[in-house]
């Protein structure tokens, strides 16, 4: 039985980050748990609120969001947090070196159709000059991708599956759901480098820039086009379900910018969403790109902020990128 955390200190992980992760699958035991009783208990559908994003927010999201804050800033190891879900950042009272961006419920839409969803973290150091207990701001939140500690999502899917990568590759654990706890399942997770399957919304075709337009018609073009293969498609409308299929057997995955909505054109989020699963690809051995820049050198600006999103196997995402560097 490999449990988490000896397999984590046996990695040479910092006990505050192991005992910080643990908390994160504390509330996440609790999420996976409500989620697999939301009809039963009456918390499927929507409230009447938006995000600061403009989103309905389903029920869910408040309930999982609301776990991760309350046993987050409780923990002793957390000094503040940020969500999907809450207009500015939280800050606790009790002190801890580290900030936590999370992404409370990701794939809200398969909510109510019992369908995958998920949780996303991305664990950030506080900044130096902060240790002293100086008041956090928004402003520290804004580190790039590269200075995660952690980062990992759990999957609720017919298993809850975690994925955590603490710089040193990814491994999975699954929720042994007799005995309340996460064990190790598969480790040093590699992301095949080619493949043929690839996930995207294709509904949104209309809305792609040039070179996403002639990568993806390339791709269907199939074996008598320039690509001179089949290939297959997926999209799970949960970008947590996704990776994690990308994680098992490669792809590639893009959330391109939309041209026709400049003021907010594109719809992934950098410090959850884009960041987390950006260091779970690379530490896969896979890559992770804007189409112009490694979405982890990106100085982030704003909390909320949105990125284009292409990640997977490493030669498929190659051969985007040199569409869109023609
Ligand atoms: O509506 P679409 O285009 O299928 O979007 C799906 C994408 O939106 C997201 O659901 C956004 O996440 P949230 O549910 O946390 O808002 C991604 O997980 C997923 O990749
Ligand atoms: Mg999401
Ligand atoms: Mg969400």
């Amino acid at each position: 039985m490999k449990r988490l955390a000896p397999e984590l200190r046996k990695d040479g992980v910092e006990l505050d980050l192991i005992s910080l992760i643990r908390t994160i699958l504390a509330a996440c035991k609790d999420i996976s748990f409500r989620v697999g009783q939301a009809d039963l208990s009456g918390v499927l559908g929507s409230t009447l609120n938006e995000n600061i994003q403009g989103e309905t927010q389903k029920k869910l999201d408040i309930l999982s969001n609301q776990l991760l804050k309350d046993m987050l800033l409780e923990s002793g190891f957390v000094r503040a947090i940020a969500s999907e879900e809450e207009d500015y950042i939280v800050e606790g009272e009790h002190g801890g070196r580290f900030l936590v961006a999370f992404d409370p419920l990701d794939g809200s839409s398969n909510i109510d159709v019992n369908s995958l969803t998920g949780t996303i973290f991305s664990i950030l150091p506080v900044p130096e000059d902060k240790l002293d207990g100086t008041p956090i701001t928004e402003q520290d939140f804004l580190q790039p991708g590269r200075n995660q500690v952690a980062a990992g999502y759990v999957m609720y899917g017919p298993s809850t599956i975690l994925a955590l990568t603490t710089g040193k590759g990814v491994d999975f654990y699954t929720l042994d759901k007799t005995h309340g706890s996460f064990l190790k399942t598969r480790d040093n997770i590699a992301i095949p480098e080619e493949t043929k399957e690839f996930a995207i919304n294709s509904s949104n075709q209309h809305k792609w820039d040039i070179p996403m337009q002639r990568y993806i018609r390339d791709i269907l073009d199939g074996k008598a086009g320039i690509r001179g293969k089949n290939f297959n498609m997926r999209w799970i409308a949960c970008m947590v379900g996704d990776v994690h299929r990308i994680l098992c057997r490669g792809g590639i995955f893009t959330y391109p910018a939309h041209t026709d909505n400049p003021e907010k054109p594109n719809k992934l989020r950098l410090l959850y969403e884009a960041n987390p699963m950006g260091m779970l690809v690379e530490q896969a051995g896979g890559l992770v790109s804007t189409g112009e820049q490694n979405i982890l050198d990106l100085q982030p600006t704003e909390l909320h902020e949105r990125v284009p999103v292409i990640l997977g196997s490493k030669q498929e995402v190659k051969i985007c990128l040199d569409y869109h560097n023609q």
